[in-house]
């Protein structure tokens, strides 16, 4: 890898997908971490169906692999910060034990992510009071992710309170940056707002976590068009690995580069993995990152 600061990896999500778990379910981890060392990855996230963490840790032990973060659902607006934060504590000792950079948090209060509803038109918005109680909450759960040597990222996601470039100019804000980071994510930014270079140049210096997902832009067109939901969208295509969509991310890469971003980027390309062979897509990923992104040839 040419760039020492980054560490890439590729998340579980075009194996086993915990959004529907019923797909990809005959994907073992045994298979999904070897396919992670065949395409040449450095690690992963923390999927839903992944063991305790000795068990984990032994496996990736064996594979020289290593785990970035793992993605939490907070309820802060729903449960209050009390609650949250039991289950937030619970979730940062597995991440300590597996050594993991960071925390991903997504905000689920309201959220139609997982349900049928359009992901196009009917997102949820907070009140004012809500926006209030989501910020102190978050900073109060990033001090809790420092306990444990995580830093807390915010996950900004299609389908939630927190999904276009405003709401998230608002979070960034309103919450403390030495608590509070953000993770990129070029596909959702893009699905939302038609452009991913605003959000990327805008808070940058938040970003402590990114994830490189494409968008076909044909198949977006069809899913707003057919007002779907964002199971739908992406069980129709609407996502791929960098390097079969739409998005430019050699303009992303050198931004990271430019103010010298230190972390993961991880690919993250949800797809119905009976249609998208996973470890065929992870390869091409691998194939843009070294020719287009660091731009190596196979002699380099
Ligand atoms: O980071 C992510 C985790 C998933 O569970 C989510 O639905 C996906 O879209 C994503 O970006
Ligand atoms: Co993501």
């Amino acid at each position: 890898m040419s760039n020492q600061k980054i560490s890439w990896g590729i998340a579980p999500i075009g194996w086993r997908n915990d959004d529907i778990p019923e797909i990809g379910k005959e994907n073992t981890l045994s298979h999904l971490l070897s396919d992670i060392v065949v395409a040449g990855f450095q690690g992963t996230e923390v999927g839903g169906f992944f063991p305790e963490a000795k068990v984990l840790n032994k496996e990736l032990k064996l594979r020289n692999l290593r785990i970035a973060g793992q993605w939490f659902s907070s309820f802060l607006i729903r449960d209050g910060l009390e609650e949250v934060a039991k289950e937030f504590h619970k979730h940062c000792a597995y991440l300590q034990e597996v050594n993991a950079a960071v925390a991903v948090v997504s905000e689920q209060t309201y959220s139609i992510q997982g349900t049928d509803k359009n992901v196009f038109t009917e997102k949820p918005t907070f009140t004012d009071e809500e926006w209030i109680g989501l910020c102190q909450g978050l900073n109060e759960l990033g001090k809790i992710a420092e306990q444990y040597d995580l830093k807390l990222v915010f996950h900004h996601h299609m389908g939630t309170g927190v999904q276009t470039i405003e709401e998230i100019d608002r979070l960034m804000e309103h919450t403390d940056p030495k608590h509070v980071h953000l993770l990129y994510d070029t596909g959702h930014i893009y699905v939302s707002d038609g452009d991913y270079t605003a959000l990327l140049n805008k808070h940058i210096k938040r970003i402590k976590h990114v994830h490189f997902k494409d968008v076909r832009a044909t198949i977006l067109k069809q899913c707003e068009d057919n007002g779907h939901s964002f199971l739908q969208s992406f069980l129709n295509g609407m996502f791929t690995v960098p390097g079969d969509g739409c998005i430019d991310f050699t303009e992303v890469y050198q931004v990271l580069l430019d103010y010298n971003y230190q972390g993961w980027v991880v690919i993250e390309a949800e797809q119905d993995p009976s249609i998208a062979h996973p470890l065929e897509y992870a390869l091409i990923a691998r194939k843009y990152i070294d020719e287009k992104i660091l731009k190596k040839t196979a002699l380099a």
